[in-house]
This record gives structure tokens, C-alpha cells and sequence, in this order.
């Protein structure tokens, strides 16, 4: 797992790597700028045979500077180099203007603007981790430009396509932004090559060492740490063949042994006559995903229906909060419920019943609590009533819309400028529980900041789980993997379950229905046991 800076963090980084004489500012700009060339003949061999010609737009900031040590690594390797420069070279800060200096000594820098003759190749240096407001006007055409050359024209942009917010993935102003084929980023990923529009303008990413130590790898079996944001992506052990610590250190039947109360008694709460296919949904997938027992617990009239459709499930009737206290005992260990289950009273208090729940005799911690979909639409009218009913051992698991309804001032549309990792930092915070934030790149964060992302993005990109049910499916792994009484703490199950979640559409393939999801997880689980 990866830590992602923010640029913040990144130029403390730097600050503090020459502070202690470990290196210098020059010294990491050569290295950034040989690694972007490094990087294109990498993508591109082509390109690293022969010479070819490039256009280089240069900033005015360090992310300029690494532009000027590009230009000056290609001329010396034949190519046909223009340098074009936002800004006055006069005001560069030192490294970049010594950089500058460097390429000026025997090559021309002109203003930004049309390029005579075709190139192969356009990089962007315009701006990399300061920028701080929309592009200006100039940048913003300079980047739109056409370059002649065609499609064979290949776009690099230097640690961020100029225009895209590192931190937030947001394109502040709209539409000014280079679209790159491939992004070099430096020492670390940053949150906004993963979040919102960041994938799609930068094309490929790459993150290239630059001599800054220690690149922020996570152990994988712990949980990150308080303030942190890391990407959940798959970790193999050092100590042991194939088995991996993420994100097989959250799956209880790969390495435990036990009864099957050992992994856990998971119980979903569905819907009515006609709606209980979500609930059946994120049954199914509870049981795969490895809980020892699944019971549904579904309205008397919905029972006929569901006994039609499920085996290995188990089936009780529970007409109410009431009954539930009945129906269930201290051996359960996780409980789902939101999918399918209608917005209103009776769920708000099925909510509070389930809430209440505590830990057992037989139990080391409370139950773990999976609130989806009508569970936290119910509470739209008053989210501080859900709020007060909610412990650490409880998950909110909404998409965008159920998240706005929940914390309307951090809603999609009340965030401008905030990110989507803060966002759910402070809907943590709020709730006291974890909240996991659905999408493409998916967040999930606890109440002290500790926040994992997961991306569905660049290779591991799958259109297709945007697919009715999908969001079930996840409810039920999560509840699944959670229930052993071996499972890890809260936000590691969540960073798990959304990656397995991820594996077994893109296993599955185009043509994906939500139906699909839970029986391909035994594929995803033998290559994770590899
Ligand atoms: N921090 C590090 O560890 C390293 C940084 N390097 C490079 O340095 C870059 C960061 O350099 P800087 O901090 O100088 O930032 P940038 O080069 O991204 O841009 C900074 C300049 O642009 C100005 N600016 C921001 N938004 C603007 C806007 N919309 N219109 C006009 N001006 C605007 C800022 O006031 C500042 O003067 C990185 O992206 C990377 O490319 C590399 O050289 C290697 C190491
Ligand atoms: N384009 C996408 N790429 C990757 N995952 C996606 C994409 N669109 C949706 N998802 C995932 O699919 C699921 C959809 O859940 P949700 O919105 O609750 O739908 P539903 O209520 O129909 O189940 C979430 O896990 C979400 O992260
Ligand atoms: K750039």
C-alpha cells in the first residue's frame, strides 16, 4: 500500500530531505526530469530510438524547472527541442531559474504560443503541485492547442496534467486542462491522480523514485494511521509464498481454522414483498464472502418469496424491532441492513434495535453494523438521530446521493474546493463511525482521519459494476468479512471488501449484472491465496 501526499506533504518532504543534507533541490529536479524521459521511452520505445522532435512548455514555478532539465536531457540525446515558457524567467524561483540557465546557455525560450513544424512529443511543465487557482487564460489555450504532428503526437505531463488539483482531482474553473497519454509523478501518488477527474486526463501514471527515502509504503496488515491516506491496492508478505497481507489478512477463511461460528454469524435485514432482491443480494455475498452462518431476516409475507430463492441462507420472519431482539442472540456478529428495506419509521427503528446491540458472552467486541441505502436514507429528515445511535463498530456505506442527504453541507455539490478524502474525514468525524464513499475511487475513512482510497481506475478501471445491486453486493461483503471473529478492525474490512468487490467485476467482465458478484468472488479468492 501506498501512502498518497498531498502537495503539502510532498513539499515538506522535499523540504525536509535537504534541510538534513540528504540532497539537494537541484539534485531532485535532475532526477524528476530524467525520470519523465526515462518514462516516455518507456511507454514509447519508438521514441528512444532515433531523434525526434518535442515541444516543452515550461512554468513558472519547479514544476517549469523539471521542464527545462527534459529539454536539455533530449537535445543532448539529438532531438529538436522548443522550449516555451508561461511567465518571466526572471522570476523563477533558484533551482528552476539555474535550470533555465542551463538549457538558455544554447538553446532559445520562447512565450508560449503556436509551434512551427510538427513534434512527437508535447510535455507539459506548466504547473505540477502548486497550483492553486483555474489555469490563466493563456495556459488554458496553450494546452487546448492542436500540436501538428497528428496522432502520432504522444502528451506528457510532468507530476500532474497542468489545470488538475493534486489534492482534490477537481479541475478548478472547468474546462482548462492538458489531457495527457501518461503522467510522471514524483516520490509518491497523489490523492487527485486517483480522485474524480484525475485518471481520465492523465492518461497512464506513473511514480518514479527520486531519491526522497522511504516512499511511504504501508504495512498492509495494520490499519493506517490517524491523519493518513493511503491506496488500498494488494501487498504480498515478505515471510510466506503467494499468500497476501492485503488483501488477505482481511479474508478469515484463508488463514484461520475454526467452526463455523469461528467465522462468524452475519445477519441481513431485507425488505418486503417484491423488494428483496437487494437483501438477497448482500446475503449471498455475506456467505461468500466467508461468515461462518447467514441468516435474511425479511416481513412475514415476504417469506414464501425468499424461500424460493435461497439454500444456504437462512430464513426467519421478523415483522419489527421488537422482533428482532427476539430472533437474534449473542453469537451474531455482524448485521446488514439499508438494501431494500424501505424509507420510514419501521427501518429507523430496526436501526436504533440494531445499533444497540453489544458485544456477548461469547463475543470479544460488539457486532459490526452495515448501514446502507434506506438505513441512511431513512434519516434524511435527521441525521443527528442516526448519529446518536452509532459506535466505532458501525459502517455507512452510501453513494453521493445517500451521502448528501446524510451531511448536505459536505454533498457533491456543497464540497467546492474541498476533497473527496476530507469530505468523508469529516463525515467520520460527525457520525463517530467509519463511512465508506462509493464510486470509482471509493473513500473510506474513521473518525481520527485515518482514510484508505481505493481506485477503480486506469487498468483496473470497470464501467460496468455501475450496475443496479452492485452497491448491495458490496454491503454483504463487507458484513461477510467482518463477521469472523479473526476479521481486522473495521476500516481494513471495508478497504478489502472494495477491492474484492472491484476484482471479481473486472473477473467477470462486460456484461456484468449484480447477480454475478458474489459467485465470482471463489475465482478472486484463489488467485488472492495464489
Ligand atoms: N516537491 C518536490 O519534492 C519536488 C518538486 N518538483 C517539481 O516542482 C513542482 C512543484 O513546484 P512549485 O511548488 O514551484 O509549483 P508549480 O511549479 O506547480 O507552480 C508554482 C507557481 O505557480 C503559481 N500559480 C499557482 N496557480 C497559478 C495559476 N492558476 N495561475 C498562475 N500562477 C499560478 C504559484 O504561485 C507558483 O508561483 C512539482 O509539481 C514537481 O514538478 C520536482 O522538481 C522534484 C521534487
Ligand atoms: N464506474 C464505476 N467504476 C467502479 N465502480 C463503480 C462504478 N460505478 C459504481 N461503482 C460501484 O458500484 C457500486 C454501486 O453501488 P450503489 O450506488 O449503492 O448502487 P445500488 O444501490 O444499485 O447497489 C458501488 O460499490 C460503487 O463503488
Ligand atoms: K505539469
Amino acid at each position: 500500500m501506498t501512502e498518497l501526499m498531498t502537495a503539502a506533504q510532498m513539499r515538506a518532504t522535499e523540504e525536509a530531505a535537504i534541510a538534513a543534507g540528504r540532497t539537494t533541490g537541484l539534485a531532485l529536479m535532475e532526477r524528476a526530469g530524467r525520470a519523465v524521459v526515462a518514462a516516455v521511452f518507456q511507454r514509447w520505445p519508438a521514441l528512444s530510438e532515433g531523434a525526434h522532435a518535442a515541444l516543452v512548455l515550461c512554468g513558472p514555478g519547479n514544476n517549469g524547472g523539471d521542464g527545462f532539465v527534459i529539454a536539455r536531457r533530449l537535445r543532448d540525446l539529438g532531438w529538436a527541442v522548443t522550449v516555451q515558457i508561461f511567465g518571466d524567467a526572471a522570476r523563477l524561483p533558484p533551482d528552476a531559474r539555474r535550470m533555465h540557465d542551463l538549457w538558455a546557455a544554447s538553446g532559445p525560450v520562447a512565450p508560449l504560443g503556436p509551434c512551427e513544424g510538427g513534434v512527437d512529443l508535447v510535455v507539459d511543465a506548466l504547473f505540477g503541485t502548486g497550483l492553486t487557482r483555474p489555469l490563466p487564460q493563456a495556459v488554458a489555450e496553450a494546452v487546448a492547442r492542436p500540436s501538428r504532428g497528428g496522432d502520432q503526437v504522444q502528451r506528457v505531463a510532468v507530476d500532474a496534467p497542468s489545470g488538475l488539483n493534486l489534492d482534490t482531482g477537481a479541475i478548478p474553473g472547468g474546462q482548462g486542462v492538458f489531457l495527457a497519454d501518461l503522467t510522471v509523478t514524483f516520490h509518491t501518488a497523489k490523492p487527485g491522480h486517483y480522485l474524480g477527474a484525475g485518471p481520465a486526463v492523465c492518461g497512464q501514471l506513473v511514480c518514479a523514485d527520486i531519491g526522497l527515502g522511504g516512499s511511504g509504503g504501508n504495512l498492509a496488515g495494520s490499519p493506517p494511521a490517524a491523519g493518513s491516506l493511503r491506496l488500498a491496492e494488494p501487498v504480498t508478505a515478505d515471510t510466506g509464498p503467494g499468500l497476501r497481507v492485503f488483501p488477505g489478512a482481511a479474508i478469515a477463511k484463508l488463514a484461520a481454522t475454526g467452526h463455523k461460528y469461528d467465522f462468524g454469524h452475519a445477519v441481513v435485514l431485507a425488505g418486503g414483498v417484491g423488494r428483496g432482491g437487494a437483501g438477497r443480494l448482500a446475503a449471498r455475498a455475506a456467505l461468500r464472502a466467508g461468515a461462518g452462518l447467514v441468516t435474511m431476516l425479511c416481513p412475514p409475507a415476504a417469506l414464501q418469496e425468499n424461500a424460493a430463492r435461497m439454500d444456504a441462507v437462512m430464513l426467519r420472519a421478523c415483522r419489527d424491532a421488537e422482533a428482532f431482539e427476539a430472533l437474534v442472540d449473542d453469537r451474531v456478529t455482524a448485521l446488514c441492513l439499508g438494501p431494500g428495506l424501505g424509507v420510514g419509521e419501521r427501518t429507523r427503528s430496526l436501526v436504533a434495535a440494531v445499533c444497540a446491540r453489544r458485544a456477548g458472552a461469547r463475543a470479544g467486541r460488539d457486532p459490526a453494523v452495515v448501514l446502507d441505502a434506506d438505513a441512511l436514507t431513512s434519516f434524511a429528515p435527521a441525521p443527528d438521530a442516526l448519529f446518536a445511535l452509532l459506535h466505532p463498530r458501525c459502517i455507512l456505506t452510501p453513494h453521493e446521493g445517500e451521502f448528501g442527504r446524510l451531511f448536505p453541507d459536505l454533498a457533491l455539490s456543497a464540497r467546492a474546493g474541498m476533497s473527496k478524502v476530507e469530505a468523508v474525514r469529516h463525515a467520520a468525524a460527525r457520525a463517530g463511525c467509519v463511512v465508506l464513499l462509493k464510486g470509482a475511487d471509493t473513500v473510506i475513512a474513521r473518525p481520527d482521519g485515518a482514510a484508505s482510497l481505493h481506485a477503480a481506475v486506469y487498468d483496473r478501471a470497470v464501467p460496468w459494476l455501475a450496475t443496479a445491486g452492485a452497491g448491495d453486493v458490496l454491503a454483504g461483503l463487507i458484513a461477510g468479512l467482518a463477521a469472523p471473529a479473526s476479521a481486522p478492525e473495521l476500516i481494513c474490512v471495508a478497504e478489502a471488501a472494495a477491492w474484492l468487490h472491484v476484482e471479481a467485476a473486472r473477473a467477470f467482465g462486460p456484461g456484468l449484472i449484480a447477480e454475478d458478484l458474489p459467485d465470482m468472488l471463489p475465482e478472486v479468492f484463489r488467485r488472492v491465496a495464489g
